[in-house]
């Protein structure tokens, strides 16, 4: 089920697979002259250099609004912004934010998203987990970030001093302009997505492939980035859970 315009997307989602997916690890930087083209380097690198991570984190969301494309049957296209201000201005994104104190992550990503492009989600699943290190001057320096799908809402997108959004093809998001570690892991996420929507019989209204209790790719992921440009090391898992398999259980099974 792989999708023929996605960059760097080899990957091929068998749901009869429950379990491990995918495990990898390397490093990844952009590559200034390059227009942004990622460098990877050998995966005995992310080993070496990483550094740990048995601190506190700060909760942030990140959720990517999906709908079905006008004029293309059984393709997709994914709501990013052009972040305006804050961390990671400049560059093209979901939308998110803190994890404000009392309110759920799935709360949060439906909060921010209303704040930041005016649209209301009212489906949305959680889809993975990244954490980072930063570099230690950041104020942000460890985050863990809940990242999400909304497959319904209301309203439509419109610019706030945050961000600047814009429909785009799920074969054509520009990564060159994204954080470097969205180039790891975002293509398998739009991969799954393609299989989604183009098996979907009536696209935007249920993917029973996405629902929130059901079980549906999960991404978890350890990133290292000394700079904003700079993957130094990572670790990514893809599994396949769901519901309560979502919970610390998995993830702490997978952060090994
Ligand atoms: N795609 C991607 N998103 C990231 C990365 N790192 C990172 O913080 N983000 C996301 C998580 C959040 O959605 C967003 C940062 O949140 P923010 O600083 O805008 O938070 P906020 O809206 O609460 O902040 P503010 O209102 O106080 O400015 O960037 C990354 O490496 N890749």
């Amino acid at each position: 089920m792989t999708h023929a315009g996605i960059p760097d997307s080899d990957f091929t989602f068998d749901p009869a697979s429950k379990g491990h997916l995918v495990s990898q690890c390397g490093a990844v930087r952009l590559d200034p002259g390059g227009a942004g083209v990622a460098v990877f380097h050998p995966p005995t690198l992310g080993d070496t250099n990483f550094r740990p991570l048995d601190a506190p984190r700060k909760g942030f969301t990140l959720v990517f609004p999906l709908r079905a494309a006008p004029d293309a049957p059984g393709r997709f296209q994914v709501l990013l912004g052009e972040k305006k201000r804050g961390l990671g201005q400049g560059l093209i994104n979901g939308f998110g934010g803190k994890i404000e104190p009392g309110e759920t992550s799935e709360e949060c990503a439906i909060r921010e998203l209303a704040e930041e492009a005016h649209l209301h989600a009212t489906s949305i699943s959680f889809v993975g987990r990244l954490n980072f290190n930063l570099p230690s001057a950041d104020p942000n320096r460890l985050l863990d970030v809940h990242v999400f799908v909304a497959w319904q809402f209301t309203g439509s997108p419109v610019e706030t001093p945050e961000m600047r959004p814009f429909w785009v093809d799920a074969d054509q998001v520009p990564f060159s302009a994204m954080w470097p570690d969205d180039t790891i892991w975002l293509p398998y996420l739009l991969s799954y997505l393609a299989g989604v929507y183009s098996s979907d019989q009536a696209p935007g209204t249920t993917p029973q492939a996405l629902a929130a209790d059901g079980p549906h790719l999960l991404l978890l992921a350890h990133f290292d980035m000394p700079d904003q440009a700079t993957v130094a090391a990572y670790r990514l898992h893809l599994a396949f859970g769901g519901g309560a398999a979502r919970g610390d259980t998995l993830w702490a099974a997978l952060s090994q």
